[in-house]
């Protein structure tokens, strides 16, 4: 039996939360303990992106999404017999004033609940010439340009208790994850690479001089996410495995009119989101069980 937390209804007013405070994010875990007992505990923890909500659905005795995006809900319960924590939606840091550590704060909190795998997907805009509309790419390294400008969800004074203040992030799309992802793509028949994520602040989309640049760096991707999470992620310790939507291809051509919006993205995501979930599901059907 699943359980649902939502954080979208009434809230009454409360003290502001503070990300780098371990005694508030013990708070926020209680909390969410009084509503969901026992269930909350979790070996597996889902990050779904812009529409890939849908992710959701795998876990049996959730009611179908209608409205595609972002949806503010935690759901408890089982997807091939391991313990899932589905993330229905994230926060991004350009709308929360760039505050990464609050952003990145329900990995901690999934961490309390036993996460020690974490599946993060996002929508993206394609930069690699072989990517098409609707194509999967697993993370396989990131260019985290706000970390990288001082954004760092570890910014600031560091409780051990998080983990070390400084952490490697040599190796944070753990290989072995990918090379099973790999394997189960090519027995769905389904394409998919690996690739760079470029994490940018947003919430503008990018120049076609700015793709070119990121193109020139390597990069195969483009979002808003994700980066800041993965961080945490390793912080705590957490393995990761990293998947973009291809939902729109960045324009390189400032001569060449070509407008992405978030309605494109969604509509891909939404187009594309049932395949997604079932490469999910048989990435989960082939993980060991913790
Ligand atoms: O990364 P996710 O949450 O999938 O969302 C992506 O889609 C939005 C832009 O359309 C941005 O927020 C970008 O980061
Ligand atoms: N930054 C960025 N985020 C996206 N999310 C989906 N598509 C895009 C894109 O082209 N750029």
């Amino acid at each position: 039996m699943s359980v649902i937390i939502n954080n979208n209804e009434a809230q009454p007013a409360r003290a502001q939360i503070d990300p780098r405070s371990y005694e508030d994010l013990l708070i926020i875990a209680a909390t969410i303990r009084e509503i969901a007992g026992d269930r909350a505990q979790a070996d597996i923890g889902i990050i779904c992106g812009s529409g890939l909500g849908g992710l959701g659905n795998l876990i049996p005795g959730f009611p179908p999404l209608h409205v595609p995006g972002h949806k503010g809900i935690m759901l408890f319960g089982r997807i091939a017999g391991h313990r899932v924590v589905c993330l229905q939606g994230r926060f991004h840091p350009y709308e929360y004033n760039m505050n990464l550590a609050l952003c990145a704060l329900p990995v901690r909190v999934i961490h309390q609940f036993g996460v020690r795998t974490l599946l993060v997907s996002n929508a993206a805009g394609g930069i690699n010439p072989n990517f098409q509309y609707g194509d999967l790419m697993l993370i396989k390294d990131h260019i985290f340009l706000p970390g990288l400008a001082g954004m760092s969800p570890l910014v600031g004074i560091n409780d051990d208790r998080f983990g070390a203040r400084f952490v490697s992030v040599h190796d944070s799309y753990d290989r072995s994850f990918r090379k099973l992802a790999l394997d189960v793509a090519t027995n769905q028949g389904i394409r998919v690479f690996e690739g760079i994520y470029v994490m940018c602040g947003g919430p503008q989309y990018e120049s076609p001089a700015e793709v070119s640049l990121f193109k020139t760096v390597g990069a195969d991707a483009l979002g808003m996410s994700t980066c800041h999470e993965v961080t945490v992620a390793r912080q705590c310790g957490i393995k990761v495995l990293g998947m973009s939507l291809i939902t729109n291809i960045a324009n390189l051509d400032a001569d060449n009119s070509v407008e992405v919006s978030h309605e494109e993205v969604l509509q891909a995501a939404s187009e594309n989101g049932a395949r997604a979930a079932q490469f999910v599901k048989g990435i989960l059907e082939k993980l060991p069980l913790a």
